[in-house]
């Protein structure tokens, strides 16, 4: 690793993977080719071989461990991870705490990994071993570098599996601390293994035949070269991908949470989450005066240096980021949508600060479920305010997308809350609340976001092979780490056929 500050970004992530911040690059990293991810698959397959044979308890005590280590060091991880990412300081750490919670969950699960014992005529008898999977490979986003590296290793380590990880090649620096703790907390060599580089990197971990699983979050292209490669192999995928999330207000809300909620939907890590609440309907009667307010909350959101104790926004992950994100505010503007603040560049006062790549948090009025910014993943901080009438429209048009990660509803109505989630074609729904992700339930999309097509929703379907593509998070998740084994045993004589 080379620090080179002072050099600008040049876009070419598969000869060199570059950390940026603030447009000056922090360190270069080389990107692993064939033989270093040979290499860390090799080494993953040693580790394997020595994990499998412990204890759930066991393995559990020393994800306890890690949890302990990661909890110790939370400002110093946080740190490192605003400085990895831009998100503030004070995001930063509650990524932190979702990661050590993880450890700790899954600690408590993997004593719990069991199989069943049935009883057959005669005496004989079978059961099921629940075991693992082997080197599962893990590919993260740029976006909760350290929580999703953390998010993926925890569930696949406490089933007894290894995993070669590897971060985007934007953010590549918190892996290495979470392999470092692991191997701190006692886990054998090569365990969590973590390798740099773009997308051809990805693609040799994809391609290796020593490779039971893929972990992936990103967006759908890459989600959809990445079930092609493990189709090749016959490997089971876990895919986390994009999404353009309907978040539902009802006139009867509580205006002031609900503001809040579409606050916490839209601008947590600079709009860049999967999950965001991006199309904010709102029930005619209330638009103008929720509107008012979310745009008073939105002005006052202090962007800056994410370090500070103060900033609640740091800047996006790279220049051409910066620039995507500002030509959907143009294009949005040429389709007719009404900018009602933000949607342009920020310059910070502190001229260290002056090239980093910060926009102003961004709320769009006027909005038609036809236009751009509706209907696409922008993935920076910007909210489309549409208006409904009635129920029955607001589920139509929210339900109207290819993705489907997430949705929210605001509303008094109790049954209303509950009818209208359980019409939302949506892998994570909230109530009264909007991005919380307790380690404890399941994350995970339906649609285009991460699950598989089942064609047409009917009342039959509905639910059904929906987590095909795998969850994070939750109880879950242990089944798509892990992998059935039937014993079947005979108590009595052969009683054969020939
Ligand atoms: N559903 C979720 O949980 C979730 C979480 C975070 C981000 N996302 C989505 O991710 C996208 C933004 O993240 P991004 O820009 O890092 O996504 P991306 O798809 O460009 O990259 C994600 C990762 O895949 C790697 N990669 C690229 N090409 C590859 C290939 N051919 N084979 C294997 N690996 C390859 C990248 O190097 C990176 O590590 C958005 O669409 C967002 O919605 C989804
Ligand atoms: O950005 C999307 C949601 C998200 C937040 N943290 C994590 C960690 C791991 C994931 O796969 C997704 C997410």
């Amino acid at each position: 690793m080379t620090t080179q500050i002072g050099v600008s970004f040049d876009g070419s992530l598969d000869e060199d993977s570059i950390w940026t911040w603030c447009s000056r690059v922090i360190a270069t990293f080389s990107c692993s080719g064939e033989k270093e991810v040979n290499l860390a698959v090799e080494d993953a397959k040693a580790a394997f071989k020595i994990w499998r044979q412990k204890s759930g308890l066991e393995r559990g005590r020393i994800l306890l461990e890690a949890a302990r280590i990661i909890r110790e060091r939370t400002d110093e991880i946080a740190t490192v991870e605003s400085i990895n990412n831009g998100k503030s300081i004070l995001e930063a750490r509650l990524d932190i705490d979702t990661s050590w919670q993880c450890l700790e969950y899954y600690a408590g699960l993997a004593g719990s990994m069991a199989g069943e014992h049935i009883q057959l005529p005669g005496g004989s008898f079978g059961y099921t071993r629940r075991e693992p999977l082997g080197v599962c490979v893990g590919i993260g986003a740029w976006n909760y570098p350290f929580q999703i590296a953390s998010w993926k290793s925890a569930p696949a380590l406490a089933c007894g599996n290894a995993m070669v990880f590897k971060p985007s090649p934007f953010t590549p620096v918190t892996a290495l601390l979470l392999a470092e703790i692991y191997t701190e907390a006692g886990a054998p060599p090569g365990l969590f293994n973590v390798v740099q580089g773009g997308g051809a990197t990805g693609q040799l971990l994809c391609q290796h035949r020593d490779v039971a699983k893929v972990s992936f979050t990103g967006s759908v292209p890459t989600g959809t070269k990445i079930m092609e490669a493990a189709a090749k192999g016959i490997k089971p995928v876990t895919l986390e991908l994009g999404g353009k999330s309907p978040l539902i207000i009802f006139a009867d809300c509580n205006l002031e949470n609900a503001v809040k909620g579409a606050l916490m939907a839209n601008f947590l890590t600079q709009g860049e989450v999967c999950c965001n609440g991006t199309r904010v309907f709102v029930q005619k009667e209330i638009l103008d005066k929720f509107t008012e307010q979310v745009v008073q909350q939105t002005q006052r959101i202090k962007i800056g240096d994410p370090l500070l104790e103060g900033t609640r926004m740091g800047p996006l992950i790279n220049r051409p980021h910066l620039e995507r994100v500002l030509g959907f505010v143009k294009g949005a503007k040429e389709q007719g949508a009404k900018v009602l603040c933000g949607g342009d560049p920020y310059v910070p006062e502190d001229p260290k600060l002056k090239d980093g790549y910060f926009m102003r948090p961004c709320v769009l009025g006027n909005c038609r479920d036809d236009m751009t910014c509706v209907k696409e993943e922008i993935f920076g901080p910007v909210m489309s305010i549409l208006s409904f009438d009635t129920e029955a429209e607001v589920l139509e048009r929210a339900n109207n997308t290819a993705f489907g990660l997430a949705a929210g509803v605001f509303t008094r109505d109790l049954q209303r809350a509950h009818r209208v989630v359980a019409e939302l074609q949506a892998g994570v729904c909230f109530i009264n609340n909007y991005n919380v992700s307790p380690v404890e339930l399941p994350f995970g999309g339906y649609k285009k976001s991460g699950s598989q097509p089942v064609g047409i929703v009917t009342a039959q379907n509905r639910g059904a092979s929906r987590e095909g593509f795998g969850r994070e998070n939750g109880r879950v998740t242990i089944e798509h780490y892990s992998q059935l084994k039937t014993v079947c045993v005979e108590m009595g004589d052969v009683e054969s056929a020939f």
